[in-house]
This record gives C-alpha cells, sequence and structure tokens, in this order.
C-alpha cells in the first residue's frame, strides 16, 4: 500500500501491528483489537512473503502452482475462507492447511476477528513453525493493542450507558490484561451525546492503574476539557475522504488538518502524545473506491505535525488483498 510505503521507516510502528494477527496459534493477548494499520500493510507483508510460505512446503508441485497463481491463488484463498463453508475442514490438508489459517477480516478496525484460527491444528507441529518462523522473521516482535470499545462501541448505541457502567466497562477491560483502552470522546454533546459524560468517565478512571487512557479531542476545545480532566494521550481523527469529512466532523480535509495542527501543538506543548486516525482509507461509504494519493497526504500531514501514531482505517469494512 503506498501509505505504508511512502512513510516507512518514520512510521515503523505500523508494522508492528501487521501480519502477526494473522497467526492462528497466537495467544489471546497478542492478538489486536484495534488494527486500522492491519488491513493495507498486512495485506502487502502477507503477499509479500506467499511464494515463499508455499515455497516452504513439502508439496512441492502445489507450492509451485500457488507461486504462479500469485496474487490471483491468494485471493481464491481468502474467497474461500470467506465464503459459508468457512469452518467446514480444509480442502488442504497437513500442512497446506497452514496457508489457509490466515484470514483477512471484513472489517479490521476495532475487532477482535479470527474466525479460523483452530484451522492451524491440523497442521503438523514442526511444518507450522517453520512457516511462523519465515514469516515473524520477517516482522517486529511488539504488537501494540488499543481497545475501543468504551469509545467506539458506546457512541453508536441508541440508548445512553450510565457514566458507571462505562466506568466498570473500563475497569474489566484494564483487569483483562488490555494496555490501552481508548475512553471516551471529547467531542460535541450535541453531535454525540452518548459520550457527553467524557469528563465524568475520564476522571473517574484517573486512579485505574495498568492501562493508558487516551481519548478523541476533535478541536482545541476537546483538547483542553480532556487535559482539564486528566487526559495523558488523545487522539486526532482525519479521514481520506472527503465526504466522510464533512459528514463525521462538519469540516473539509483541509479544515480538519488545520484544528488538528492546533491540536497538535497544545499537546507537544503539553507532552501529550497525539494517536492520528485516519478514516476511510480504502472506500468511504459515498464516494467508494479511495485514492492512497489521498490516504498519503492526509498521513504525511498528520505525521509532520507530530502524531507519534497513525492508525489507517478500513472504516467501512472493504478493504482485500487485491485492494489493499
Ligand atoms: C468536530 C465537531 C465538534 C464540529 O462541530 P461543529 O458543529 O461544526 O462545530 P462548532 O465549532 O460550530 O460548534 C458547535 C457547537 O459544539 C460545541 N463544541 C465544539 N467542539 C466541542 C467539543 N470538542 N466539545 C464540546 N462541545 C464542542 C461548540 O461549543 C458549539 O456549541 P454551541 O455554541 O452551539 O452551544 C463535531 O462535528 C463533533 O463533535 N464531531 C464528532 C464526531 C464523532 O465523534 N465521530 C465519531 C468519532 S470518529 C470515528 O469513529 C472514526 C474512528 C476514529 O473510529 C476511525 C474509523 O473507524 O475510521
Amino acid at each position: 500500500m503506498l501509505a505504508a510505503k511512502a512513510i516507512d521507516g518514520k512510521l515503523s510502528r505500523w508494522r508492528s501491528f501487521v501480519p502477526i494477527k494473522y497467526f492462528a496459534s497466537l495467544p489471546a493477548f497478542e492478538r489486536p483489537i484495534s488494527a486500522h494499520e492491519d488491513l493495507t500493510s498486512g495485506a502487502n507483508a502477507l503477499m509479500g512473503s506467499f511464494s515463499d510460505t508455499f515455497c516452504g512446503r513439502n508439496d512441492a508441485m502445489e507450492a509451485e502452482n500457488f507461486k504462479n497463481q500469485g496474487v490471483n491463488g491468494f485471493n481464491s484463498l481468502v474467497k474461500y475462507r470467506n465464503d459459508e463453508n468457512i469452518r467446514r475442514p480444509s480442502p488442504w490438508n497437513g500442512q497446506k492447511a497452514v496457508a489457509s489459517s490466515y484470514c483477512f477480516p471484513n472489517r479490521v478496525h476495532d475487532m477482535l476477528y479470527m474466525p479460523l484460527r483452530n484451522f492451524s491444528s491440523q497442521s503438523s507441529a514442526t511444518s507450522f513453525s517453520d512457516v511462523k518462523t519465515k514469516f515473524l522473521g520477517s516482522i517486529p516482535k511488539f504488537v501494540k493493542i488499543v481497545e475501543v470499545g468504551p469509545r467506539d462501541g458506546l457512541q453508536n448505541e441508541k440508548a445512553i450507558v450510565p457514566t458507571a457502567v462505562k466506568v466498570d466497562l473500563i475497569k474489566m477491560l484494564v483487569s483483562s490484561g488490555l494496555s490501552v483502552i481508548e475512553a471516551t470522546s471529547f467531542v460535541s454533546p450535541k453531535w454525540v451525546p452518548q459520550l457527553a459524560d467524557a469528563k465524568d468517565v475520564l476522571e473517574a478512571i484517573q486512579c485505574v492503574q495498568g492501562a493508558k487512557f487516551p481519548v478523541l479531542t476533535p478541536n482545541l476545545k476537546g483538547f483542553a476539557a480532556a487535559v482539564a480532566a486528566g487526559a495523558k494521550e488523545v487522539a486526532i481523527f482525519a479521514a481520506a475522504s472527503e465526504s466522510f469529512s464533512r459528514s463525521n466532523i462538519n469540516c473539509s480535509i483541509k479544515d480538519s488538518l488545520y484544528r488538528y495542527r492546533e491540536v497538535a501543538h497544545a499537546a507537544r506543548n503539553s507532552s501529550i502524545p497525539v494517536r492520528g486516525y485516519i478514516s476511510c482509507v480504502v472506500g468511504c461509504p459515498v464516494e467508494g473506491a479511495v485514492s492512497p494519493s489521498q490516504v498519503v497526504y492526509v498521513a504525511k500531514a498528520l505525521l509532520d505535525m507530530g502524531c507519534t501514531e497513525i492508525s489507517l482505517g478500513d472504516t467501512i469494512g472493504v478493504g482485500t488483498p487485491g485492494n489493499a
């Protein structure tokens, strides 16, 4: 994906989100829940190593077939895995099942989504470990999980969840071992009444140890309120699609970047790290396909203003290995 490549190096942590999630054998706490970055760069990484992986199998002929099929071969594999037979035994036995233990979720963002993880049980321990070593050898060892349920989950609830319940939810998420939990949003209560209690929620969890609690801040007003309530990390949220930007934050991409520059500047003065979201990196519900150059443009702008992390969001879940 162009966006990932263009700023690779500066954003090497992106890659740490990537292909590990496709390994069925990882323990639950290593599997990303919020993984905007996964789809695009993960797809590339996986495609890049695809031929190698199959070459590692004993079945040389079939390996050769898959190599020759290249991307199409991989797409068929994914198609197979996404169809309704998804839980049936793989048509490939033994080592071949290793390849079928990878999947691309329909919506990577904010989801624990590895429905076929048990497929790896069909591999022999040695062969699976060989293949795993090949993949893991080329990717970072570190995976960061950002749980966004209390914010992204609850902002869409029809009912307003009581503050005390939100606080309990956050505490339970911490006790489950999650170390970064996006707690709430300091956005306009007219736009998102579900999170109108952002100040109360954040203040109530100040004493909770063991996790970081970033919050969304759409502008300086939200940033000031978040800091006053005890925020130590914030996130800004741009979009690669003009229509999405306007409907989500009521301004153009250009204006949003201007606003976010102010937030990032204020955050830097307070030594507060800023995470930058980019929504609709693959497709937009209004505009359809989104150009990678648009993603690069927004990503560079966020990076230049000082974001310490950039999250690529396939917001509507349309990314596939073929188009991401
Ligand atoms: C950006 C705005 C504020 C612009 O909203 P606006 O209406 O264009 O802004 P405004 O400056 O004209 O202000 C209107 C009113 O809102 C108030 N206001 C203004 N700012 C704030 C604030 N920070 N906190 C509290 N109040 C605020 C402001 O004071 C004023 O109040 P009034 O004078 O009418 O009484 C609005 O559009 C908004 O809050 N949007 C939030 C949308 C949102 O939260 N979307 C969901 C999160 S994004 C997401 O989920 C995507 C993501 C991150 O998950 C990634 C992915 O999945 O792709």
